[in-house]
């Protein structure tokens, strides 16, 4: 902790360790003195590949630089957001802009409007007119939190329907076998949930259709909504099955449920309208009524969203009695943020992703061979992630059944040869349209020994 009160806000030296250097332990050290595990969401901890989390001082394009001064090819990417790198000049330009018009009012703002039209343009213009209003709101948690409560108002129905290895945030009814942290720490739940709550909530594996029909003929004319991520990608990556999403649309239309599509972490990043839009754009010709967006629309600010048709939407306050609010919702700097990404994010935005993301997907795919240990790198457009097994990944027990342990010497390796990836098997790996050769060439000259690492690891190292 020493070092830490003598220091004035804005002009933050950091916190040095004995020797006076700036470094991560130090600020680690410092951090779990006054923040419970010493990061405010657990994903960031490395509670899983273990070390030290790396304090990030600055980022820029595909590099991250931490508090020590090594820079780091990132491929966590703010777990999504940076879709055209970090600080993109125009992103940033805009946020300052912003800025010295005022930092929040509280009232409604012009950027908004735009930034609702412009959602509801992409969706319409790269796939169908799917939405008509769109509600801005800070978080993921809060999109799909009221994409809930709205489905649970609209049919008068309370339960609710998720896969198994999804992540949809942390509210309490969508925590249960939920992906993310929770895969990372082998958690079922979280602690705090009340029963009752939990109780709302039927959990079926992943891309299992007669699960989900056993579901509905087991609850008839009680399942409010099935919530699904466009593709999954809290287990590592889980694709739908070809046709999963579209049967799954069916039957739920057919029980009177609404279809949640959460594409929080595939919209506006695994093409111009989501997972969805792909979907569409390859024939398919089912509809989700709510979306719920987050990451990419805010470009590296708090903002997230949920869109559907008016008669829905309008189901929300003021216009109709479901309630959903907030101090800071529609942040004129996040508004600003996410206006600058989305007019940024044109087909060669799109285009650079998908080759980078392919060539680095292929390549481990290729040392993985070469260095004889059996992995399975699983893809849903440009999300990819990595799992220690052979034999495709389609649901959470088959994520859950690898060989985990591997991934900690393999992730410290790529640390070690200055590359960022998430400290997580069950994450996906993130590219960006800053990725160019020499950052690709870094990664791909990291993995043979970190597949090395890997191949070499036993049980206890992980
Ligand atoms: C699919 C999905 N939904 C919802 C969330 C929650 O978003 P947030 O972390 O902004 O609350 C996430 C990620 O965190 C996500 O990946
Ligand atoms: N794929 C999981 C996340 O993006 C979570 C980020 C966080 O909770 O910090």
């Amino acid at each position: 902790m020493a070092g830490l009160s003598d220091r004035s806000p804005g002009l933050d030296p950091g916190v040095r360790d004995a020797a006076g250097s700036a470094s991560n332990e130090a600020e680690f050290d410092a951090a779990r003195g006054v923040i419970p595990g010493g990061v405010n969401s657990p994903v960031r901890a490395y509670a899983s590949v273990g070390g030290t989390p790396r304090f990030v001082a600055s980022a820029s394009g595909a590099r991250v630089t931490d508090v020590a001064g090594r820079d780091y090819v990132d491929l966590v990417g703010s777990w999504g957001p940076a879709l055209l790198g970090h600080a993109h000049p125009e992103v940033v330009a805009a946020v300052q802009a912003a800025a010295a018009r005022g930092l929040s009012f509280g009232a409604p703002t012009h950027g908004e409007t735009e930034l609702a039209a412009l959602v509801l343009a992409r969706l319409a213009e790269h796939a169908r007119p799917v939405a008509e209003r769109v509600r801005l709101v800070s978080t993921g948690t809060e999109a799909t939190m009221t994409a809930i409560r709205l489905a649970r108002a609209a049919t008068g129905r309370d339960l609710v329907v998720k896969f198994a290895g999804h992540y949809h945030g942390h509210s309490d009814g969508l925590l249960a076998e939920a992906g993310s942290g929770l895969a990372t720490q082998a958690l079922p739940a979280s602690s705090g949930v009340p029963a009752a709550i939990a109780a709302q909530t039927i959990v079926l594996p992943y891309n299992d259709l007669a699960a989900l029909g056993a579901a509905f003929d087991a609850h008839p004319g009680r399942i409010a909504a099935v919530i699904t991520e466009a593709a999954g990608a809290n287990a590592g990556v889980l694709a739908p099955e070809p046709g999963f999403n579209a049967a799954l649309a069916r039957l739920a239309g057919a029980e009177g449920a609404l279809v949640v599509l959460d594409e929080v972490l595939t919209g506006f990043r695994v093409g111009p309208a989501g997972w969805w839009g792909l979907e569409t754009a390859a024939g398919a010709a089912w509809e989700p009524d709510l979306l719920t967006f987050g990451k990419v629309i805010g470009g590296g600010m708090p903002l997230a969203a949920l869109a559907g048709r008016a008669s829905l939407m309008e189901l929300l306050a003021p216009l109709g009695p479901v309630y959903q609010a907030g101090t800071l919702s529609g942040n004129p700097l996040a508004v600003a943020a996410g206006l600058a990404t989305l007019r940024l994010a044109d087909a060669e935005v799109y285009r650079r992703i998908d080759a980078a993301a392919g060539v680095v997907a292929d390549a481990v795919e290729e040392t993985f061979a070469t260095v004889g240990q059996p992995v399975t790198v699983s893809r849903a457009g440009s999300l990819f992630s990595l799992a220690f097994r052979s034999g495709a990944v389609r649901d959470y027990d088959d994520a859950r059944d690898q060989e985990s342990w591997r991934y900690a010497p393999f992730f410290a390796s790529m640390l070690a040869d200055g590359v960022s990836l998430p400290p997580s098997v069950f994450e996906a790996w993130f590219l960006s349209a800053a990725h160019g050769e020499e950052d690709v060439a870094r990664v791909l000259d990291a993995l043979p020994r970190a597949a090395r690492a890997a191949a070499a690891a036993r049980p206890a190292d992980g």
